[in-house]
């Protein structure tokens, strides 16, 4: 992926290492419902560039100039740009040919004036044969339109073309931007909501784009073509032409402050919405369970009223433009007509004059209309590239560069002072341990006392707030997160599948890894076992996130993952919890292949789990609660509760 930054343009001077001053920050992960608590995440994310100081972005965001802040999309087309000019300009010298043949007809076949019409001299090629002129005139009208939509066709592929690329090119940069944003970003933000910016705000940002190539270019360069050629038909044809054009870009002009304001709401409460769609559709079995779609649905009325009313007001800017509209474009050819009608009284003009004189004024008004049009449409492209740059600033971590460090750690593990909070909301208060390469050590302790934060620190999804979390003796944060990642696989409570294959979602974990290997790590996690009694073996696909399986099949799946990365620090958050008795009895054998020979780091309450383990560390406790003494190397200090 090109980094999005550089394309959006305005993005100040980057403040680099700003992510390591931010608290609760860390990477990525691919989760894709906001998660209950900190839990590790899809493993391929690498870190970022640091992000836009805040107060440059609020000095931006108050001049509405969110679309022209991704220019920067345009420049690999400029060719192409060039190109799509070109070609309006051959189409407007066509479309400014069209009225002629008309007016020679009148003014030179049907003889009601003889005027320095410059077909006069062609259609006299043709000697002074009415019908033979006449022929001509018509045949010139035909090619004239088919040399003008031929021009007009290719214009608008190669135009458009550039909007659609552009536009794709934004998107794609958004979504994986979004992915990379610290997992303190994903907590805060809805899905549903993210989800609308990447899929509906981008789609706006487009039609935006397409329509600033295929209607706003062309337009102007037809209103100020056609306004020249009314001048220089007639100095005073012209200034009834451009009497109308001031009036007409006001209109546009308010309507767009309107519109940007009405849209800007309309966008936020079409986004609440997609997130309560989103959110109650992740939860349906409860929804179902609880028989609480009449909740739902009350819900969603509410977010919908508040979009209807946002809705009704765009309309409302959108109503009012066209009467406006016509109303100053009538007055325009009124005025053409009573003085154009006038001087051909009193012979200053030929008939045929003042046909092209009117047939260049509609063409000049015909795209200040579209033009104005555009204003709703750009109102409603600067509200979603607002929200879409909302995304595109937020800053990233600091990739950094892998050097020296060995392809596999040793699996060491220490916790130097560490501390760790969710926003204002502390989790672990101060945490000092060591983990020694091979160990197998559970954290227990009361629920909310930090166990699943302390894995999560581990697995670098998360900064500690205080304090350092060592690996080998490095700092979490001063590690590529791609070598971090080849170094932590994670079993979590619910294993997480996307829809695909049982061997795609395997390899997940290592996308080179062959049939082979894969073969392995899902015999190795009992996969096999049930995948054999499934219709196409590992070759079966799932539904969405794994529908089709049970709990403990996509637990030992999690596990074949895990397997497959063959990391040497293995964490296990409740990797068993809410299995039955048998399915825990498979899962505890498929991990115990797992575990061996490899650092393990686990969060458990179950007596299966605990006993694989060589240390047991009780986190916390409610201040006066009994500790039990750290064994060596490791003290506990979860967060008195
Ligand atoms: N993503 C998050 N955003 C905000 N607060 C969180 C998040 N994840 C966890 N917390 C809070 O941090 C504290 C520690 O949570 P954590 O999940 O680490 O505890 P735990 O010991 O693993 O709990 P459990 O035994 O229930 O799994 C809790 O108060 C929890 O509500």
């Amino acid at each position: 992926m090109s980094d999005a930054r550089e394309r959006v343009q305005g993005v100040p001077t980057r403040a680099r290492g700003r992510a390591a001053e931010t608290p609760v920050e860390g990477r990525a992960s691919g989760t894709t419902g906001r998660p209950r608590k900190a839990r590790a995440g899809v493993r391929d994310m690498s870190r970022r560039r640091g992000g836009a100081s805040g107060e440059a972005v609020r000095a931006r965001d108050s001049s509405q100039r969110y679309l022209w802040r991704f220019r920067g999309y345009g420049t690999p087309y400029l060719g192409m740009l060039s190109l799509g000019f070109g070609l309006r300009i051959c189409e407007m010298v066509a479309d400014l040919a069209t009225p002629w043949p008309i007016a020679a007809v009148i003014d030179r076949v049907l003889g009601m004036h003889s005027t320095h019409n410059p077909l006069t001299a062609l259609l006299d090629v043709f000697g002074t044969d009415k019908t033979v002129m006449l022929a001509t005139a018509a045949g010139a009208v035909l090619v004239v339109a088919a040399v003008s939509g031929a021009f007009d066709y290719v214009g608008d592929r190669v135009m458009n073309g550039v909007g659609e690329r552009m536009s794709v090119a934004i998107r794609a940069d958004a979504y994986a931007h979004l992915q990379r944003l610290p997992m303190a970003y994903h907590d805060r933000q809805a899905v549903g909501e993210s989800t609308s910016r990447i899929i509906t705000d981008c789609g706006r940002v487009k039609d935006s784009l397409v329509a600033l190539f295929s209607t706003l270019f062309p337009g102007l360069l037809s209103v100020t073509s056609y306004a020249s050629a009314l001048l220089l038909l007639d100095w005073r044809f012209g200034l009834i032409g451009l009497f109308c054009v001031p009036l007409v870009f006001l209109i546009g002009a308010r309507n767009r402050q309107l519109g940007h304001r009405a849209a800007k709401r309309e966008r936020e409460a079409e986004g609440k919405l997609a997130a309560l769609v989103t959110e109650t559709l992740n939860g349906i079995r409860t929804v179902h369970s609880f028989g609480r779609q009449g909740l739902h649905d009350q819900r969603f009325a509410a977010e919908s009223d508040a979009a209807l009313r946002a809705g009704l007001a765009t309309t409302k800017v959108q109503a009012l433009r066209i009467p406006l509209l016509e109303l100053t474009t009538a007055g325009g050819t009124a005025l053409l007509l009573w003085i154009g009608g006038s001087g051909v009284l009193h012979g200053w003009w030929s008939v045929g004059q003042l046909v092209v004189a009117v047939s260049y004024l509609t063409g000049m008004v015909s795209p200040i209309k579209s033009l104005s049009k555009l204003s709703v449409t750009f109102a409603q492209g600067q509200a979603s590239a607002e929200r879409i740059i909302a995304i595109l600033d937020q800053p990233r971590t600091e990739p950094c560069a892998p050097q020296g460090l060995p392809f596999r750690a040793s699996g060491r593990i220490d916790f130097s002072g560490v501390a760790m909070a969710y926003g204002s909301r502390p989790a672990l208060r101060h945490l000092e341990a060591t983990i020694l390469p091979g160990e197998r050590v559970a954290l227990t302790g009361p629920n909310g006392v930090g166990k699943s934060t302390a894995l999560s620190l581990i697995a670098g999804l998360y900064r500690p707030t205080r304090g350092r979390v060592l690996i080998d003796g490095r700092p979490t944060t001063a590690l590529p997160e791609q070598w971090l990642h080849r170094q932590v696989a994670v079993v979590l409570q619910d294993t997480f599948l996307f829809s695909g294959t049982l061997a795609e979602n395997i390899r997940y974990a290592r996308p080179d890894a062959d049939d082979h290997e894969v073969d392995r790590a899902a015999q190795a996690a009992l996969v096999t076992d049930f995948a054999q009694h499934l219709p196409d073996g590992l070759a079966t696909r799932l539904g969405d996130r794994g529908v089709g399986l049970s709990g403990g099949q996509r637990q030992r799946v999690g596990i074949a993952r895990a397997l497959l990365a063959d990391a040497p620090i293995v964490l296990l958050d409740e990797p068993t919890s809410g299995l039955d008795a048998e399915a825990e009895r498979l899962v505890v054998g498929a991990l115990s292949r797992l575990v061996a020979g490899r650092t393990v780091v686990m969060t458990t309450h179950r007596p299966a789990l605990l006993e694989m383990a060589t240390r047991v560390v009780l986190l916390g406790g409610r201040g006066t609660a009994p500790c039990p003494a750290p064994q060596s190397g490791v003290t506990a200090g979860g967060l008195p509760r």
